[in-house]
């Protein structure tokens, strides 16, 4: 079913790219700037651009969409300050019927397939916190350029009593290498920004969204000469091998996250990481 948000978004995102403009949306608001056709999606469900369903599939809408329009790269940010993603909304996880899980699970699943695989150069401007599946929106993204030295980013499952999914990791591993994504998913690791950047989890580290925005003009300029179906065809082998492992095992990753997330004892840590999160 279509939510009136999702139909905002969709609706916004066909206009033709004569101007920049915003979807009106308060949970994706896309601008494209009408001389160089790249967009920028910020991400603004309040408090914290907790991934619920809603928002996954407002994403999700928004990243087709801009295909079918043939914008030339997207950006992928936020509108809330000093959060990027606090990773998926756990009250999702939290008390979820099996349905709902599945249906939540799913819509991640798509979202994700969508962003890795999506042809268009794309750029994560990292403008706030970006645990877990935060982390995994920007590291989806082919560039990473984190704005200002206080936040953390990386996938910190583990000290929730959660593990980060096959394809998490994988899409790690990619940026990583094994050895450090072993070391910063089984101790739960979020890095600094310095930290990220040494590592190479992030690309750049700047002062200011200007700045940020002048490295993104800079990557995209790099594929200016560049035919694009060849960028598109280089892009999908690089990512190939991951992004087929969630392909062919949809079902089974999906079967893996609903045994493991209805565990009473993964309720109970879910519980009570929600409760120590507001009681803040
Ligand atoms: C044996 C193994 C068993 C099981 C494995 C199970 C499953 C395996 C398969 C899948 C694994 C599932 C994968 C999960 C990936 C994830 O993304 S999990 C989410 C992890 N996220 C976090 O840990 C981040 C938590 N949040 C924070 O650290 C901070 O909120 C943050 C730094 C982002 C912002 O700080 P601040 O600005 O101070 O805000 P507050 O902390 O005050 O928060 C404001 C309100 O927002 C609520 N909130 C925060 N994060 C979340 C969230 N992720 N989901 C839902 N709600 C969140 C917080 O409670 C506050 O609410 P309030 O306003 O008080 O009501």
């Amino acid at each position: 079913m279509t939510t009136v948000l999702q139909h905002v978004v969709r609706r916004s995102i066909l206009r033709p790219f004569a101007k920049s403009f915003s979807s009106g949306s308060p949970l994706v608001d896309v601008q494209v700037n009408d001389k160089t056709g790249v967009a920028i999606v910020k991400m603004g469900r309040a408090p914290v651009n907790g991934l619920n369903t809603e928002l996954l599939g407002a994403l999700n809408d928004t990243f087709d969409s801009l295909e079918k329009n043939k914008a030339t790269g997207m950006i992928l940010s936020s509108s809330i300050p000093n959060i990027y993603s606090a990773g998926l909304d756990i009250s999702e996880m939290y008390n979820g019927t099996p349905e709902n899980l599945t249906k939540f699970w799913n819509t991640l699943q798509s979202m994700w397939i969508n962003l890795y695989s999506t042809p268009l150069p794309t750029v994560a401007l990292i403008n706030g916190n970006a645990p877990a599946g935060g982390c995994l929106l920007a590291m989806s993204c082919e560039y990473r350029v984190m704005v200002g030295s206080k936040f953390v980013i990386g996938l910190n499952e583990t000290q929730l009593g959660l593990f980060a999914p096959k394809w998490f990791q994988d899409t790690m591993v990619s940026i990583i290498g094994p050895r450090q994504t072993e070391l910063a998913l089984t101790s739960g690791k979020l890095f600094s920004a310095q930290e990220a950047l040494k590592i190479g989890l992030i690309d750049e580290l700047v002062a200011s969204e200007e700045e940020a925005l002048a490295s993104s003009d800079k990557f995209f300029g790099l594929f200016k000469r560049i035919p694009g179906y060849a960028r598109g065809q280089t892009k999908n082998f690089v990512r190939a091998e991951v992004l087929d492992w969630l392909l062919k095992n949809r079902e089974h990753d999906t079967k893996v996250f609903l045994n493991s997330i209805q565990l009473p004892h993964v309720q109970k840590g879910l519980g009570l990481y929600l409760q120590s999160l507001k009681k803040k």
